[in-house]
């Protein structure tokens, strides 16, 4: 690196760690101390933190790194001897005349380190700051938090009684860290059909969903477990997560984690996920939150979380109702709920799902497909072979097939641990035979044929019937 670069590496490293921190100090809640930093270093909006970095994630993630490489946590602060505040910096000005800011310099002329500090001081007029920057009056609350820039937005948003669990709400409840793609999904295309044509096709064609024909806002999917309803509601995040913020969570944690708060909770959800809208909230478990209310013997504060998520349910409706002429789609929640039990499920949610899909188990050809797809090399066989394990397979649920296919690579790599060698010193079989699959598929029963027609049965008297 040629000296010129390595200084320009230094200003723009030095610039960074000024504009994180003036991020982190406004994340924290303080801003007059944020507006001192601006002032002194006259950091401009020329610049912003880019999305997902933020100086607690990078100090994580530093942790996460010396903890890997030497085995134990780095050591950040140390004590010292002396007990107060920190000692104030006073700058020595004894006998010197305090000199005016020098003009601002570009990186290109600045010759040592001081001078690349003081290139930061341009105008800093036209730096954002933020509706509620507080210059008087009580601090805001300071809140950990894992991106300061939704943060930001959030403060302005919501009151402080509503902040902190807003904050909870996107830090616990929003994914984007997912990598699924419609194509890994096998033989559901018609669940696949109707979320791409709740979520997808509005935002593509928000001319076409006017008057009657808005988008679907309430989908349950319902099926025997491992039958991919998980998947599809991933896939579906990961899909869209460019133009889609996605809530996820299980109705279990709703209860559990927010014990209490849980019904304030929704409310708060149904807020953010507008503010962030289009959004997508999914509920797994469903049938734990929204299991038939009992009069008698339900607690109350159970009574008051079902009536507010009802409540939410309602909100979409209405939003929805009122959408007479095109909008652009890009104000819309869509709630995605999934459950094993819908007959639990209390008639008065029931109702209120537009389409409640049944997530079958897979047909033979789709569990064909499912076992070419995770194990690539069986495509070359002879067609007889794959019917054999597809015939062997009838009855399970996508999860049971992946779990077959598993246990043979399991006995592939077992087979290139110990198995026998040819007289060159090279293993007998370094591709999957079939007598491996076809002795892993024989390995595993299907644990859930019953439940799955009941599921079917169901899905007759109360369900979505999906035409091709
Ligand atoms: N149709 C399918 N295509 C591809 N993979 C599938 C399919 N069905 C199930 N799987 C596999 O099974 C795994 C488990 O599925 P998933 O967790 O989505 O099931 P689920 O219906 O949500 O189960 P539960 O009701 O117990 O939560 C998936 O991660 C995937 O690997």
């Amino acid at each position: 690196m040629s000296f010129e670069q390595d200084r320009r590496s230094i200003y723009e490293r030095r610039r960074n760690i000024l504009y994180l921190v003036a991020n982190y100090l406004s994340s924290m809640g303080l801003h007059q101390t944020r507006q001192a930093l601006i002032d002194e270093t006259h950091l401009t909006s020329e610049f912003e933190v880019c999305d997902n970095i933020d100086l607690d994630t990078m100090y994580q993630d530093f942790c996460s790194y010396f903890l890997l490489k030497f085995g134990k946590q780095p050591r950040i602060v140390k004590r010292t001897e002396s007990i107060g505040p920190l000692p104030t910096v006073h700058r020595k000005l004894s006998g010197a005349r305090r000199k005016p800011p020098p003009p601002a310099l570009k990186p290109e002329s600045l010759t040592n380190a001081g001078d690349e500090l003081q290139a930061l001081r341009v105008t800093a007029t036209n730096l954002p700051t933020h509706s509620n920057d507080h210059t008087e009056g009580p601090t805001p609350p300071v809140v950990p938090y894992a991106n300061p820039k939704l943060l930001v937005r959030l403060q302005d948003h919501f009151t402080s009684e509503w902040k902190d669990l807003a904050e909870e709400v996107c830090r616990d409840l929003i994914r984007k860290d997912l990598r699924q793609r419609w194509s890994n999904i096998k033989g559901l295309a018609g669940p696949i059909k109707v979320l791409k044509e709740s979520v997808i096709a509005p935002l593509e064609h928000p001319e076409l969903f006017v008057g009657l024909a808005q988008p679907w806002r309430c989908v349950l999917l319902h099926g025997a477990p491992g039958t991919g309803k998980t998947m599809l509601a991933r896939t579906l995040c990961s899909e869209t997560r460019e133009s889609v913020t996605f809530f996820s969570t299980t109705a279990s944690t709703l209860i559990s984690k927010w014990r209490g708060e849980s019904e304030k909770l929704i409310r708060i959800l149904y807020e953010v996920a507008k503010f962030y809208a289009p959004s997508i909230i999914f509920v797994d478990e469903f049938d734990s939150l929204a299991s038939r209310r009992d009069t008698v013997r339900e607690h109350e504060a159970s009574k008051r979380f079902k009536n507010e998520f009802l409540s939410l349910i309602d909100g979409l409706e209405s939003s929805a109702a009122n959408e007479q002429t095109p909008t652009d789609g890009r104000d819309r929640v869509f709630l995605l709920a999934s459950t094993n039990l819908p007959w639990e499920l209390d008639p008065a949610f029931l109702r209120r799902f537009e389409r409640k899909i049944l997530v079958d188990l897979p047909t033979p050809d789709g569990r064909k497909e499912l076992i070419e797809h995770l194990l690539p090399t069986v495509t070359a066989w002879p067609e007889q072979e794959i019917q054999q394990v597809v015939t062997l397979s009838e009855g399970w649920t996508g999860d049971e097939v992946r779990l077959a296919c598993k246990e043979a690579s399991m006995m592939l790599l077992r087979n290139k641990i110990t198995g026998r060698r040819t007289i060159s010193g090279r293993v007998e079989h370094e591709e999957l035979q079939f007598s491996m699959l076809h002795k892993a598929f024989e390995q595993l029963r299907p644990g859930c044929v019953e439940l799955a027609q009941k599921h079917r049965d169901w899905n007759q008297r109360y369900g979505t019937q999906l035409v091709e």
